[in-house]
């Protein structure tokens, strides 16, 4: 269960943006997303979070930072347990994140992700923002650093969404409310809603086994004139080109479609979007993606072939990735 207060934060932000078509679902949706039954650990996540000492009203967050910092002063005890307690929501995946002096680094950099991807995007400020699969929230605190009036973050893992929770402890009100999660899937996005200035798909695409659905779930979700940004693993090749794995690729399993980004920026073309853009494409460094002191388990070093970095373990292509941006017409 979300405290009280969180429950409120949220509903009053859905009254706040008009979101009423989705706020009669928002009970249902919340109870199924944090069903103890869906994840054995999540009772000892929710325990984590409870648990994270009251901290000074006074703190300085700074969001618009690589690092999303909150400064806050906190006794040598109360650092100690909040570092046990951060500890137990590993692994961190996505960040990285200073909170009271505790430094988390993430398995990814993905500040150099947000550095790939925010100066071709349309200003965020007053913007309305939906970030797919937004992992523990990083790309979210960002948006809301840059001025966006409203940034919501769906991902179904209930994990991501206890880590969004103690970094919101930290935060407090220091981003004026305007950040938000909801541990929901893009399936649960009530239809053609377009309530949305700018939505976000990052590293999401090719774990969906239907493309071209996700895209028009992706288009629905936008107002018309909105933005979309996609970002996600390509291969190289020309307009026809299109690679789907075996069970895994680099380890991972349920990834489906890998276009080239010709093919995407195509394929974003056939469902209607207008102005698609590459605006970024690069191979994914063994320094973005790597095991760490938050993330203890393998990570891309262990796979890649330690022969030819330039192939996976099971001999594809190594990852690079897109950031493509399309608008909605209006
Ligand atoms: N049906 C779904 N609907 C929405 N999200 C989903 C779904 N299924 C899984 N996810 C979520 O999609 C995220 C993909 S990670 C990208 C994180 C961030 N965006 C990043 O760009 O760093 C992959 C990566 O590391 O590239 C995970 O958090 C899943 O829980």
């Amino acid at each position: 269960m979300l405290s009280p207060d969180s429950h409120r934060r949220l509903y009053h932000a859905f009254i706040d943006q008009g979101l009423e078509p989705w706020l009669a679902r928002l009970p249902e949706q919340l109870a199924r997303g944090l069903d103890r039954k869906r994840h054995g650990d999540l009772p000892a996540w929710e325990k984590a979070v409870a648990k994270l000492p009251t901290l000074p009203d006074e703190r300085r967050a700074d969001l618009d930072r690589d690092t999303v910092s909150v400064e806050v002063a906190l006794t040598e005890p109360q650092q100690r347990q909040c570092h046990n307690l951060l500890k137990k929501l590993a692994p961190w995946r996505k960040g990285p994140y200073a909170l009271g002096g505790i430094h988390i680094d993430t398995e990814w950099r993905s500040d150099w992700k947000w550095q790939r991807v925010a100066p071709h995007l349309s200003p965020l400020a007053g913007r309305r923002v939906l970030d797919v699969g937004g992992g523990s929230g990083y790309h979210a605190w960002r948006m809301a650093g840059a001025g966006a009036a409203f940034v919501l973050v769906i991902d179904p893992s209930p994990r991501f969404f206890y880590q969004f929770q103690a970094v919101r402890h930290f935060v407090g009100d220091a981003d004026g409310g305007r950040t938000h999660f909801l541990p929901v899937g893009i399936e649960d996005v009530p239809e053609r809603i377009e309530a949305f200035d700018t939505v976000f798909s990052m590293g999401v695409f090719y774990h969906r086994p239907s493309p071209l659905e996700h895209l028009q779930q992706l288009k629905d979700a936008l107002r018309p004139g909105g933005e979309l940004v996609l970002e996600t693993l390509v291969v190289e090749g020309d307009a026809t080109t299109v690679f789907m794995p075996g069970e895994r690729y680099a380890a991972m399993p349920n990834v489906y479609f890998l276009p080239s980004s010709a093919a995407l920026s195509h394929w974003l073309e056939r469902c209607g979007f207008r102005d698609v853009r590459v605006v970024d494409e690069s191979m994914t460094s063994l320094d973005e993606q790597r095991s760490t002191e938050w993330m203890t388990f393998q990570s891309l070093a262990d796979f890649l072939d330690p022969e030819d970095r330039r192939r996976t373990i099971e001999g594809y292509p190594a990852p690079r990735r897109a950031v493509l941006i399309a608008t909605k017409p209006a």
